[in-house]
C-alpha cells in the first residue's frame, strides 16, 4: 500500500525554493514545452471554474512532464478583489503524484511556489529579452508578486534605480519599506515608467495601467497579472507596437484578455526563444505576456520534494 502524502507547509516551501535552481530547471521546462513535438511534456490548458459570487475562480493546473517523470497539479483559486480588501487574491496547493502509481506524494503549499516560479519566469524574459545596458526597473502593484518579483530581478541583474507604483500610496510605501534595497514610491504610473528599461506589471487590474505612449521604446515589459480573457493591464498601443512573447500561445490566445481584445500577434513563445528558433529581439520594445503553466509548479515541486527529503 502507499505511504500517505507529505505536508509541506509554507514556511518550509519558503525555505526549500531558490531561484538559483529553479531558474535553470524552469529554462529546460519551458524549451521542451515549445518544441514541435512536443511530446515530452503534457499541459492541458488550465480548467477554470468562476465562482461568480465571490468575483472569483478556480483554476485546476495539471502537467505530466514524461522525461523525468513528474505528475502534478495545482489548485488556485484566485480573485479579483475590491480596494482595501484584506482577502488574498491568490490561494494555491500543489499536488504532487507518484506517476506509476497513482497516489499523492506531497501535498504542498502553492502560494510560495506560485509567487517565485512566476517571478523566476519573468527573470528569465527579462535575462532574454531586455535592453543590454537596463539600468532602471518599474513594478506596477505592490503585493505578493511584487516581492517575488523583486527579490529575483535584484538577485540576477544590477539595476541602479528600482521604483515601485501602487494604486494606493501607503502600500507602495510598505513595499518599498520592506525590500532588502532602496526602492523609490510613484504617485502616477506615467511617472514610474518614464525612462525605465524594465517594467513588470503585477497588479489586480482588469483595465489598463500601462499605455503603450507612457513605455520608452525598447523596453522590456514583464505582464504577470490579467489572466482572464476580458482583463487587462496594457492598452491596445503598447501590445500593437511592442513584440509579444508569452509562455504558452495556446494559453495566450484563450486566457488573455491583453492579447485577445487587442488583437496582437504571439510572435514567439519563451521556450522557441530559448530553444533557439524564434529570436530575442531585444533592440525593439517586447513585451513578455505571462499567464501561468502547470509545468512551471511541477517543476518546482519536484525540486521541493528532493530538498525535503534530503532533510529528513
Ligand atoms: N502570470 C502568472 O503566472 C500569475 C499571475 N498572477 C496575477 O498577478 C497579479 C498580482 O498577484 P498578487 O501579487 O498575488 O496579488 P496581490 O493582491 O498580492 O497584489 C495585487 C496588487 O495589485 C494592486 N491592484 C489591485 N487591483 C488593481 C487595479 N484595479 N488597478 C491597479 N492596481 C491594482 C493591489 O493594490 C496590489 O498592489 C494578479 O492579477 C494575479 O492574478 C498571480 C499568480 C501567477
Ligand atoms: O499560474 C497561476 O498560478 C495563476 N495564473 C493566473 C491567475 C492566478 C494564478
Amino acid at each position: 500500500m502507499a505511504q500517505p502524502p507529505v505536508l509541506i507547509r509554507q514556511d518550509e516551501v519558503e525555505g526549500l525554493l531558490h531561484y538559483k535552481d529553479l531558474i535553470p530547471r524552469l529554462e529546460v521546462a519551458l524549451g521542451k514545452f515549445s518544441k514541435l513535438d512536443s511530446a515530452e511534456v503534457i499541459q492541458p490548458v488550465r480548467t477554470t471554474v468562476p465562482l461568480q459570487k465571490y468575483n472569483g475562480f478556480l483554476g485546476l493546473m495539471p502537467a505530466y512532464l514524461v522525461h523525468e517523470d513528474i505528475l502534478c497539479t495545482k489548485l488556485v483559486c484566485f480573485y479579483k478583489r475590491e480596494s482595501g480588501s484584506t482577502l488574498p487574491s491568490t490561494q494555491a496547493t500543489v499536488l504532487l503524484f507518484d506517476p506509476e502509481y497513482g497516489n499523492v506524494k506531497a501535498v504542498m503549499d502553492g502560494e510560495v511556489i506560485t509567487a517565485k516560479r512566476t517571478a523566476a519566469v519573468s527573470a528569465i524574459s527579462a535575462k532574454l529579452l531586455m535592453p543590454a545596458k537596463s539600468e532602471v526597473l518599474t513594478i506596477l502593484g505592490a503585493g505578493h508578486q511584487a516581492l517575488s518579483h523583486y527579490n529575483v530581478f535584484t538577485e540576477t541583474f544590477s539595476f541602479k534605480e528600482v521604483r515601485v507604483w501602487s494604486r494606493r500610496k501607503e502600500t507602495a510605501e510598505r513595499f518599498a519599506q520592506s525590500t532588502q534595497g532602496h526602492v523609490t514610491v510613484w504617485e502616477s504610473v506615467e511617472e514610474a515608467v518614464n525612462g525605465a528599461d524594465v517594467i513588470v506589471t503585477v497588479t489586480g487590474a482588469s483595465e489598463p495601467v500601462l499605455f503603450g505612449q507612457w513605455v520608452k521604446p525598447g523596453a522590456h515589459v514583464a505582464a504577470v497579472g490579467a489572466c482572464r480573457p476580458d482583463w487587462r493591464e496594457l492598452d491596445d498601443v503598447l501590445m500593437r507596437q511592442a513584440e509579444v512573447y508569452v509562455d504558452s500561445r495556446e494559453g495566450a490566445v484563450a486566457e488573455s484578455g491583453d492579447i485577445i481584445l487587442s488583437g496582437a500577434k504571439v510572435f514567439a513563445e519563451l521556450g522557441e526563444v530559448l530553444n533557439g528558433t524564434r529570436p530575442a529581439l531585444r533592440e525593439k520594445t517586447t513585451v513578455f505576456k505571462s499567464l501561468g503553466m502547470g509545468i512551471q509548479d511541477a517543476v518546482s515541486a519536484k525540486l521541493v520534494f528532493e530538498q525535503w527529503k534530503n532533510k529528513h
